[in-house]
């Protein structure tokens, strides 16, 4: 690849902005709309993306890429490949790995992984309390001010359960503007058996109840601890709409508090657990449609600020079993955008404008990479001098799901043959094609037409 390596996408839909031209030169953007192609240097690549939408490189704020210690069930590198063919320029990686990220070495370890797999930039969450126990505080700290720079703290697979301990963690917190990402779980109320959502399914299935009191009380908790550190707090996997109903009434009094809700709770249903297929089994469980239907509202009124995966593979030998004795989660980086199309977009609750809020700038905001400098630097949008991170989507492409094809080392795919429009066709990172279906767009360097020659 030559340094100045430029190129041109022609015609897209600019985040929902229309059609336009973009120009990206040596890993910036170097000119949007009008004039970009008569400001393109001799010699600059040119790809035809009439018809398809260039979005700003998606950020997912929750991924669970089980290294160190489950790299039989996925590695940073398959991971970093799985989200590259989903479109993300970035993901955070959640602390329950094995060992735990609890301290500044382990969350450089896998920054370290991030950036040797070099296909989307790696960003290590924090543990909230040493080993995920919610006794001790971890070395938040150390984390923060580590090369690793984590800004996201989270025990998720647990919550934090102790009002006191999320008390001092939000404290400590405001130093270096960090945030905690809480797994809205109250262990009382729903322990580590419950896995259906409680109501007539669980009854009639026979499954142990997950209510939604359990979600709803830790987040009133969190937003008025929020309130009262001043601190920041992340909802992750809002499932309910009481869940909502509390961040619509926190926000309202001002209280910094942001949610997230994943694919899988925007379209899948408690209906799907008739079959006992572990599949579905996925912790908060699946809600009955009025709850989805909530969420959908909540997405689309800007109440949940982010969509995030939750991507979770687990090993055939720890899925394959009984529905109550299966690990809990589901496959997502490479669906989440045909799904949020599907859902959101076709019906028509959201724009594209809306998806480059909810999947790009949003949650890049909350872990703040939009601070970061040169090509780190995430979420700022399709501008110019922004870092090159383009996710161009066919909007119309019809794609049917196959658990075989995918880059994840895990097959827990619950969208497995349905049929979704909407698919990435290529991922650009810094100006570097991480992804692409396009012939004129191989993947590696974007190199001129000069070095073609
Ligand atoms: N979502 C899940 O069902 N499982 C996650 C943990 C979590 O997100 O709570 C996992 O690590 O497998
Ligand atoms: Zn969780
Ligand atoms: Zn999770």
């Amino acid at each position: 690849m030559t340094q100045n390596s430029s190129l041109l996408l022609t015609g897209a839909d600019l985040a929902g902005g229309g059609p336009g031209d973009l120009l990206l030169v040596d890993g910036t953007v170097r000119a949007v709309g009008g004039d970009a192609a008569a400001v393109a240097p001799s010699g600059t690549r040119r790809v035809d993306a009439a018809g398809l939408v260039a979005l700003p490189g998606l950020v997912d704020m929750h991924v669970h890429l089980r290294e160190p210690g489950r790299e039989d069930t996925e590695t940073v590198a398959s991971g970093s490949a799985a989200a590259a063919a989903g479109g993300f320029t970035a993901v955070l990686a959640m602390a329950n790995t094995n060992p735990v990220t609890d301290t500044a070495e382990r969350a450089l370890y896998v920054h370290e992984l991030g950036l040797r797999a070099d296909l989307v930039d790696v960003h290590p969450v924090g543990a909230v309390s040493k080993g995920l126990a919610g006794e001790e505080l971890a070395e938040l700290g150390l984390m923060a001010r580590s090369r690793a720079r984590v800004r996201v703290f989270s025990d998720d697979g647990r919550c934090v359960g102790d009002a006191r301990l999320m008390r001092r963690a939000l404290e400590y917190l405001r130093a270096f503007d960090g945030v905690i990402s809480q797994h809205s779980q109250d262990p009382r109320l729903a322990d580590g058996t419950a896995c259906c959502h409680e109501g007539e399914t669980s009854g009639r299935l026979g499954l142990p109840g997950w209510p939604q009191v359990a979600e709803e009380t830790i987040i009133a908790r969190d937003v008025m601890l929020a309130k009262h550190t001043g601190s920041r707090v992340h909802v992750a996997h809002v499932t309910t709409a009481g869940g909502v109903e509390v961040v619509r009434w926190a926000k309202a009094q001002g209280i910094d508090v942001t949610a997230e809700v994943t694919p899988h709770h925007l379209a899948i249903t408690t209906d799907r657990l008739e079959g006992y297929d572990p599949v579905f089994k996925v912790n908060p469980p699946l809600r009955p449609d009025e709850h989805v239907q909530a969420l959908r509202e909540a997405l689309a009124d800007g109440t949940i600020d982010i969509v995030a995966t939750d991507h979770a593979p687990h090993a055939r030998q720890d899925k394959d079993h009984a529905f109550v004795d299966a690990a809990f989660g589901m496959l997502g980086l490479e669906t989440a955008l045909p799904v949020v199309s599907e859902v959101m977009v076709r019906s028509g609750l959201l724009d594209w404008a809306d998806v480059a809020r909810v999947m790009s700038s949003a949650p890049a905001r909350i872990a703040r990479l939009d601070e970061l400098p040169g090509a780190r630097r995430q979420g700022a949008g399709l501008v110019e001098g922004a870092p090159a991170h383009v996710t161009l989507v066919d909007p119309e492409a019809a794609r049917t799901i196959d658990r075989e094809a995918s880059l994840s080392r895990s097959r827990n795919n619950p969208w497995h043959g349905q049929t979704f429009h909407g698919a990435v066709v290529a991922t650009l990172r810094a100006g570097r094609a991480t992804h692409s279906t396009l012939d004129e767009l191989p993947t590696g360097g974007v190199p001129s037409q000069e070095d073609r020659a």
